[in-house]
């Protein structure tokens, strides 16, 4: 199948690149001409586990090629999906200008019979919405074309991206037209040979559907991070109780890990989309509007506990961080608990001196050179000479750790772990003080 893809992000790249391993043919179209001649070069934008195997590999093989040209791309495919950011507006709504933009690409040079698919996540509407972009310039050319608009939200996580497209629960497709579940059946045909995973439905519910599963799981860890702070102050310990929550099979055990707060390009901004939507037809989305509270505040527990294990006095000292980006496994620093974190440091006179095994470029990108960060190569380098430690993300290399060694490279011994990585008592026992999530008596000082 001839598969046209706009955006070459992380959803449109992973996008392109698994339907092309499969067997499409796939040509990606980017308005960003620096990384399109990036990705002809063979070099990859972002960090994503196997994404670079599997580009070079079906760019080798000619089944996924890259373009700037509008035109050739909307040639390209019957099937055209709109893979482009929906950053937040100011009052917290998907900003559509680029998803839009796209519409009036494909109006402006489609030729034949299209489907578009909408893979961006959009709020219920914007389907019409592109159809009437379309249909508009359609008009202005004075054509009378055929064209269909279906929805096709994506569920994959950073990280895994390949994993969870590939493997994922299931295929999501709002539409009402028998051609379009014909084609978007062929697309997927490769993945649901096993098992039926294609799920049609009515493209409102479609997109819903997407922000429903994020606000859903976003509001897990709402909850978890509410449980863990009475747990801290109750003298319980949050971990026996995730355990003994999801051992229930109704509760399960994705996505009740309690933290630091949930960041990303997508929780944060789909509760706050979704909140929105709510409130633009007069509706008090009253639970999302808790959910975005809790995570907010719950990005900022990092930095209360420094600040109490050092009296308030933080100006001065060197904080060492593990970890940067949002989570493990990507580069990505997007409303990152760490960023709350260092510019909370910096506004009281504190430094910082982080390792993150991939996201130093985009800290450097971020905040530029600054004489109260320094990025060192190791988790070693990080804590030598600081004052105190604290973990961000849980990347596989922070997760074991000579206490005692730990403790000699401290001024003070303090480490504040925004992921309950270790055993609270081992790392007690090293003398060091052990400010976790949620365990019981990570309040108190030995
Ligand atoms: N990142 C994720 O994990 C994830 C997962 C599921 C869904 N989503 C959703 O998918 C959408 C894309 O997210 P992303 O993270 O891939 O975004 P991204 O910012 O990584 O990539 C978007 C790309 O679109 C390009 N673009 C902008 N305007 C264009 C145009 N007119 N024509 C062609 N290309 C254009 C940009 O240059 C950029 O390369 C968003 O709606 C997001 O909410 C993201
Ligand atoms: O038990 C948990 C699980 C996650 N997190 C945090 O939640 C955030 C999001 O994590 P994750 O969902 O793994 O990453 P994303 O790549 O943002 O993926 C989410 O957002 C995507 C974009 O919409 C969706 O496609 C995915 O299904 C959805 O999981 C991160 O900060 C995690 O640290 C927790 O604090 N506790």
């Amino acid at each position: 199948m001839r598969i046209t893809i706009f955006g070459t992000g992380y959803v449109g790249l992973v996008t392109g690149a698994c339907l092309a391993d499969v067997g499409h043919d796939v040509l990606c179209m980017d308005v960003d001409a620096d990384k399109v001649a990036r990705l002809e070069a063979g070099e990859i934008p972002i960090f994503e586990p196997g994404l670079e195997e599997l580009v070079t590999a079906n760019t080798a093989s000619g089944r996924l090629r890259f373009t700037t040209d509008a035109a050739t791309a909307v040639d390209f495919g019957v099937l055209q999906f709109i893979a482009v950011g929906t950053p937040p507006d100011e009052d917290g709504s998907a900003d559509l200008q680029y998803v839009l933009t796209v519409a009036e690409t494909i109006g402006r040079y489609m030729r034949e019979f299209k489907v578009i698919v909408d893979k961006s996540t959009v709020p219920v509407g914007t389907a019409d919405r592109v159809r009437e972009v379309v249909a508009g310039v359609l008009e202005e050319r004075g054509e009378a074309l055929d064209f269909e608009v279906c929805s096709n939200p994506e569920f994959l996580k950073e990280g895994a991206a390949i994993e969870d497209f590939t493997h994922g629960a299931r295929f999501v497709v709002g539409t009402s037209s028998e051609r379009v579940r014909e084609l978007m059946r062929e697309c997927y045909a490769p993945y649901i040979r096993l098992q039926e995973k294609l799920m049609f439905m009515d493209v409102r519910a479609a997109e819903l559907t997407k922000y429903a599963a994020n606000a859903m799981l976003a509001t897990k860890i709402s909850f978890m991070n509410e449980i863990a702070n009475l747990a801290e102050r109750l003298g319980a310990d949050v971990e026996q109780v995730r355990r003994g929550i999801g051992s229930d099979p109704r509760i399960g055990y994705h996505f009740i890990y309690p933290g630091c707060g949930y960041g990303g390009s997508c929780f944060p901004k789909d509760v706050r989309a979704l909140t929105r939507t709510a409130s633009d037809v007069h509706y008090e989305a009253q639970l999302l509007g808790a959910v975005e509270g809790v995570n907010h505040r719950q990005k900022q527990t990092l930095f209360d506990k420094l600040e109490r294990a050092f009296d308030g006095a933080l100006a001065g000292r060197t904080i060492a961080l593990w970890g940067l980006a949002f989570k493990p496994n990507t580069d990505d620093m997007r409303d990152a608990p760490s960023r709350t974190l260092m510019e909370a440091l910096w506004r009281v006179g504190a430094r910082v001196q982080a390792y993150d095994p991939e996201a130093m470029g985009e800290c450097r990108r971020l905040y530029g050179e600054r004489d109260d960060l320094t990025l060192v190569d190791s988790r070693e380098a990080a804590v030598q000479g600081a004052d105190a430690l604290v973990i961000c993300t849980e990347w596989k290399v922070f997760r074991m750790v000579d206490f005692d060694w730990l403790k000699r490279q401290l001024g003070m011994p303090v480490v504040v772990d925004g992921r309950n990585l270790y055993d609270p008592e081992t790392v007690r026992k090293a003398g060091l003080m052990y400010f976790a999530v949620g365990r019981g008596d990570s309040l108190k000082r030995p």
